[in-house]
């Protein structure tokens, strides 16, 4: 069992509408997403994916459709945030996403991991597993969501 990463990068707008300091006002990041799959090399001489436990670009492929392309030059946003959202509303065609829960690094680590996660199932079946997904905020804060352990999800 090999685990593999891919590395994407995005930028987004987003504000934690409770914190006591400085992220309750209006700002941006440069996010890093980093998945982890893990899964078995293939052994498959004469095949393009031979070595590998799947393509690098096919796991960017459905990243930038589910999670990059969606969220790049966004405004994310909590939908109990009815002030900003009113606002993003008055601008047509503004690329918005509302989230359901405040999005910070943890939130979108794991609502992030939970769009990966059934994504990439039903493109590969149980060949493959979604480990991990890192989300930094910056270069010094990030967070993860893990898969459960099998005994965790019964
Ligand atoms: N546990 C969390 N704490 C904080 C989050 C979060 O998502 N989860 N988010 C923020 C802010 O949105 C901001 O992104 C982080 O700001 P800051 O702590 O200032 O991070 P920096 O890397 O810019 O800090 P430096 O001190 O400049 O290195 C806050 N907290
Ligand atoms: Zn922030």
């Amino acid at each position: 069992m090999i685990r593999i990463t891919r590395k994407m990068e995005f930028d987004a707008g987003h504000r934690i509408p409770d914190h006591r300091s400085q992220c309750r006002n209006l700002h941006g990041h440069r996010y890093v997403l980093e998945i982890t799959l893990e899964g078995e090399v293939h052994d498959t001489p004469g095949q393009s994916d031979n070595g590998m436990v799947l393509d690098f670009s096919d796991i960017k492929a459905i990243a930038h459709e589910q999670i990059v392309g969606p969220w790049d030059h966004a405004f994310l946003v909590c939908q109990s945030d009815t002030a900003v959202l009113e606002f993003l509303k008055s601008m047509p065609g503004h690329k918005t996403v509302v989230t359901r829960k405040v999005p910070t690094a943890e939130n979108l680590a794991q609502l992030a991991f939970d769009v990966l996660a059934p994504a990439f199932e039903q493109r590969y079946g149980k060949e493959l597993v979604l480990h991990r997904v890192r989300l930094y905020e910056t270069p010094n804060c990030w967070a993860d969501a893990i898969r459960m352990s099998r005994s965790d999800q019964s």
